[in-house]
């Protein structure tokens, strides 16, 4: 049987990786089972997600999107789409190591000025602006958000979630980044590490879209030189334990400044499996907080996949 070759590229940003295709022309038809066979680190090229790059208006899904955000793209100035979906076929809102990856990959593909100021980027939680900055890419999340609009600002918690190898479920604290978090805080670096993150955690009341899970450890201390500091680790909704998760470190982060009252505190430095990554909050007049993710992002290699 003829075979067609795909062109891919596997990227990773802190340990999270990537499959990445390039979409230029809106052709490439993705299913569930096509992606969770190209995840699979087995049968296809292995990793935690991927991620299709095609010009906004080739896609019909992004045309709808950009329709609302007033902003153009055409063949001579397109608006790229990050087309996100985890390593078991679903599709995710936003992707925040992921979308340094595909700033990376944008420049190294030439799709993008590489001189360029910042590079905005369409994705299902809206348009998320990346710069070039001495650690890699700093982008621009939007506001966090709690998931439950009730929560008063200093609420500590809103869930339970039974933690692997611990006897009570804990209290916890969902976040949105554009997708949803619950972060759950640990006694000490010893329990971190403990975890058994090979099945999905219990989350109660049970999130009906699903959640990806953070487990904490402040550091201590939590604030030096004027930065606050958490170790995190992560079950990612669609995929299971992962290295790093950007929009997670986004939300522990928020959380961790919830519940330490850290309001002064601006900076974090969230440590992951896969390395580190700085969390920036910048307060709008009306009391919302601007989310700023910043951290590495590389290309490791690109193939040809054959696909029947
Ligand atoms: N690893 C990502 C998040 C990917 C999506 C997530 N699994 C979900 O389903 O919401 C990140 O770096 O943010």
């Amino acid at each position: 049987m003829a075979t067609t070759p795909l062109t891919f590229t596997k990227a990773q940003a802190t340990g999270n990786d990537f499959v990445m295709i390039a979409d230029a022309t809106g052709s490439q038809k993705l299913d569930a089972a096509l992606v969770e066979k190209l995840c699979d680190r087995h049968m296809g090229v292995g990793a935690d997600g991927l991620i299709r790059a095609v010009p906004a208006h080739q896609d019909t899904e992004a045309g709808r999107m950009l329709a609302e955000t007033g902003l153009t793209s055409s063949a001579e100035a397109p608006l790229w789409f990050m087309d996100y979906r985890n390593a078991d076929g679903s599709i995710a809102e936003m992707c925040g190591n992921g979308v340094r990856a595909f700033a990376h990959f944008l420049i190294n593909q030439e799709a993008v000025d590489p001189d360029a100021e910042s590079i905005p980027v369409l994705t299902r939680a809206g348009i998320k602006t990346v710069r070039q900055v001495s650690e890699g890419y700093a982008v621009g999340m939007g506001v966090w958000s709690f998931i439950d609009p009730e929560m008063a600002a200093d609420s500590a918690s809103d869930s339970l979630v039974q933690t692997p190898g611990q006897n009570d479920p804990r209290p916890a604290l969902s976040i949105s980044m554009g997708n949803p978090h619950t972060v759950v805080a640990l006694p000490n670096e010893q329990a971190l590490e403990n975890l058994d993150l090979h099945t999905p955690p219990k989350v109660e009341p049970n999130p009906p879209q699903g959640t990806n899970v953070e487990f904490v450890v402040p550091a201590d201390p939590l604030i030096e030189n004027g930065e606050g500091r958490v170790r995190m680790r992560v079950h990612e909704r669609g995929v299971g334990e992962t290295m790093s998760c950007g929009t997670g470190a986004c939300a522990a982060a928020a959380a961790v400044r919830v519940w330490a009252a850290g309001d002064g505190v601006d900076t974090w430095r969230v440590a992951v499996p896969g390395g580190e990554v700085t969390i920036r909050f910048t307060s709008r007049e009306d009391g919302a907080e601007d989310v700023e993710l910043a951290g590495p992002a590389e290309l490791v290699y690109t193939g040809e996949l054959l696909t029947e």
